[in-house]
């Protein structure tokens, strides 16, 4: 039963370690995640949350162990292929959004597509049908005006546009107020069975991991399943 679930995953993490000089990072890091269910990654400040989610993204190399992401391994993929990957496969969503400031949302979402390979007449038309359902005002206000709620709606279609797979978090609520952290959280955890995607959340906030369908602690030991009574 293990196994039949491992080989469904979208996300499959087997013996992932990795060293910065003089410490290591992560150790012998397991994860399976299907589509469809959400993951939340919690753990002490510096036990290497960022870092698993940057090696997810492929932007870092384990020293060892092996990541598949739908099936591809990312390790043995040409640069070229796993940036591809990254772009049409994973979308991410950062604790400040990281958008363009200057631009609107339409313009910081529809870019994604852009850099996805997307058409301009697919990306915009996406974007403007994605911010409308995500909420978010239809204005050529520049991002960097708009409320944190705003951002993080508009940073969750931008991450969305592409139709990935996989949804990464890196604390998407920790700058934002209780009332909008829910609001953020209730639209974050419907994506994985609205859009039938996987979604890993790494998060400070025990009201946003209880959430997730599993919540996993990362430690010097690895990546441990939390046993929650809280469902
Ligand atoms: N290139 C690097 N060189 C040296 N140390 C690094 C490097 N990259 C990360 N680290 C260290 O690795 C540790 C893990 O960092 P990481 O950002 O992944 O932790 P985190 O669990 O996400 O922390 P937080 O919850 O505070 O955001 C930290 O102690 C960080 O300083």
């Amino acid at each position: 039963m293990i196994h039949e679930e491992a080989d469904s995953a979208i996300v499959k993490v087997s013996g992932l370690s990795y060293s910065v000089p003089g410490r290591k990072i992560l150790n012998n890091v397991e994860l399976a995640v299907r589509k469809g269910e959400s993951v939340a990654v919690t753990g002490p400040s510096g036990s290497g949350k960022s870092t698993l989610l940057t090696c997810l993204l492929g932007l870092l190399t384990p020293d060892s162990g092996s990541i598949f992401i739908e099936g591809c391994d990312l390790a043995r993929m040409p640069a070229r292929k796993r940036a591809a990957l990254r772009r049409r496969k994973l979308g991410m969503i950062f604790q400040f959004g990281e958008l363009l400031p200057e631009l609107s949302p339409v313009e910081n979402v529809a870019l994604a597509g852009l850099l996805a390979g997307m058409s301009k007449g697919r990306s915009y038309g996406r974007a403007k049908t994605l911010l409308e359902r995500l909420g978010v005002p239809a204005t050529e206000t520049p991002t960097g005006q708009l409320s944190g709620g705003e951002r993080q709606r508009t940073a969750v279609a931008r991450a969305l546009i592409a139709g990935p797979g996989v949804l990464l978090a890196d604390e998407p609520t920790g700058a934002l107020d209780a009332g909008t952290r829910d609001d953020v959280a209730d639209l974050l955890f419907a994506l994985p069975r609205q859009r039938d995607c996987a979604l890993i959340v790494v998060t400070h906030d025990p009201a946003v991991a209880r959430r997730a369908d599993r919540q996993l602690l990362l430690q010097p030991s690895g990546l441990t399943e939390v046993l929650s009574g809280a469902h």
